[in-house]
């Protein structure tokens, strides 16, 4: 047997590995931040999906090796720590210490960081990430409200959050001979960034690496693996009629791009964190009667409930951006849950942070990952606390075309 067990920072991020594994060919269980994995026998990889990126170190690293844990009695023996392609983190983490800590665990020497994902425009060149055309640290990451990443070297991020030696292997090793790639990963005990700028520079990397050394990274390296017996991809989901809901709390540039394609497109609200701070009940009502009028006026258009139309939204609260942060997502994943008891069987959440309080809120456990939107989005279906299956998709905060709030609901049929 060989099973493959992966630990998501972030719950965007684990439908991303989830997609990734299933066109890679390996039948995939995406659980929901519980330890238990019901599905192991009859699947080739297990996700778990926590919400580690931005907690406290010991938080994350608990959490992070509780998922291990279960993943082993589950038996899996091979590991992967997805995080974002982004290298989202703060000075002190979470990359680097659960990489440590999972290192601790396996009893591995080595791991390898493989952010790249070229599909989405992130690629890795002489230890520097590259979004698109721009260093990371010129791309709007720099303005992220909970991770901004003002630094594109990599290596100059990770060491200050590990207790381990970090080096790096360039673009030339990775496209030389294979043995002598595999040399260059084993030969000293560490963190190891890897040079990747497309796909075959990952398939590469995939194949040089021995099993016993720790992957983590983004999805595109997941993608690059082979399943000891591939299966067909995923097929699509059936999904559960009913209404349709976009809410988003990301502030990155796609979603804002997204957010201004959909305004013209659909019934679309913009939070007033002034009024959620000062009634919150209130206000949630208030919203859920705005899109009341809407679904019953058109039952299959969606509706969009968002936090961040704007750079300039960002600097115009009040409060600060901590406790911003905190009430845009208790005031999504409220929506969320109502918009449920009200109907919505069709949801889009946009944001890996808020996704994870969304797909909490509405106890959610296990997604069963369908048809792909766009690079690193798909449809997922879930239970909702026991009760109705909905049609999910949780995209990450720079990933979808402008119009996807929009046409997303297409690739359901
Ligand atoms: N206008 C704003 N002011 C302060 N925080 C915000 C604002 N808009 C969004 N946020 C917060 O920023 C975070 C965005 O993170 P996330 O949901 O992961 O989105 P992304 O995927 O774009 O990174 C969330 O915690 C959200 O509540
Ligand atoms: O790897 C990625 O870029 C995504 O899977 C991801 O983790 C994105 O994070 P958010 O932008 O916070 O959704």
């Amino acid at each position: 047997m060989q099973l493959l067990g992966c630990i998501a920072d972030d719950f965007t991020g684990a439908t991303d590995i989830g997609a990734a594994l299933v066109k890679a060919g390996y039948r995939t269980a995406v659980t929901i931040g519980h330890a238990t994995v019901e599905s192991a026998d009859s699947v080739d990889a297990v996700v778990v999906a926590l919400k580690t990126r931005t907690t406290p170190v010991d938080d994350a690293v608990d959490a992070s090796t509780a998922a291990y844990d279960a993943l082993v009695a589950a038996g899996a023996d091979r590991f992967y720590f997805k995080y974002c392609s982004t290298f989202d983190s703060t000075e002190t983490g979470n990359i680097g210490p659960v990489t440590d800590a999972l290192l601790d665990r396996t009893g591995a020497s080595t791991a390898i960081m493989v952010p790249s994902f070229p599909a989405n425009g992130r690629t890795v060149y002489q230890g520097h990430l590259f979004v698109g055309d721009a260093l990371l640290s010129d791309s709007s990451m720099r303005n992220h409200p909970l991770t901004p990443m003002t630094d594109a070297n990599l290596e100059r991020v990770l060491a200050p959050q590990t207790s381990r030696p970090v080096r790096r292997i360039g673009l030339a090793t990775v496209r030389g001979e294979q043995d002598a790639l595999t040399a260059a990963i084993t030969e000293t005990p560490g963190l190891v960034i890897l040079d990747a700028i497309d796909d075959s520079d990952l398939a590469r990397i995939a194949a040089a690496t021995p099993a016993e050394v720790l992957l983590t990274g983004g999805a595109g390296l997941a993608a690059q693996l082979t399943p000891k017996e591939p299966r067909e991809a995923a097929g699509a989901l059936t999904p559960t009629p009913g209404r349709r809901l976009v809410v988003s709390g990301s502030a990155s540039e796609a979603t804002r791009g997204q957010v201004s394609a959909a305004s013209d497109r659909m019934p679309s609200l913009h939070l007033d964190l002034d009024a959620l701070g000062e009634r919150f009940d209130a206000e949630i009502d208030r919203i859920l009667d705005w899109a009341e009028d809407h679904w019953a006026a058109q039952p299959d258009a969606p509706v969009l409930v968002y936090a961040t139309g704007s750079a300039a939204d960002l600097e115009a609260t009040a409060t600060t951006r901590e406790e911003a942060s905190e009430l845009i997502e208790a005031a999504l994943a409220r929506i969320a849950s109502r918009g449920v008891d009200a109907g919505v069987r069709q949801l889009i959440v946009a944001g890996g942070e808020t996704s994870g309080s969304v797909v909490s809120a509405l106890g959610i456990t296990e997604l069963l990952i369908g048809p792909e939107i766009a690079p690193g989005v798909v449809w997922a279906n879930a239970t909702v606390d026991a009760g109705p299956t909905i049609s999910i998709a949780l995209k990450s905060g720079n990933f979808g075309s402008e119009d996807m709030f929009s046409t997303a609901w297409e690739h359901l049929a």
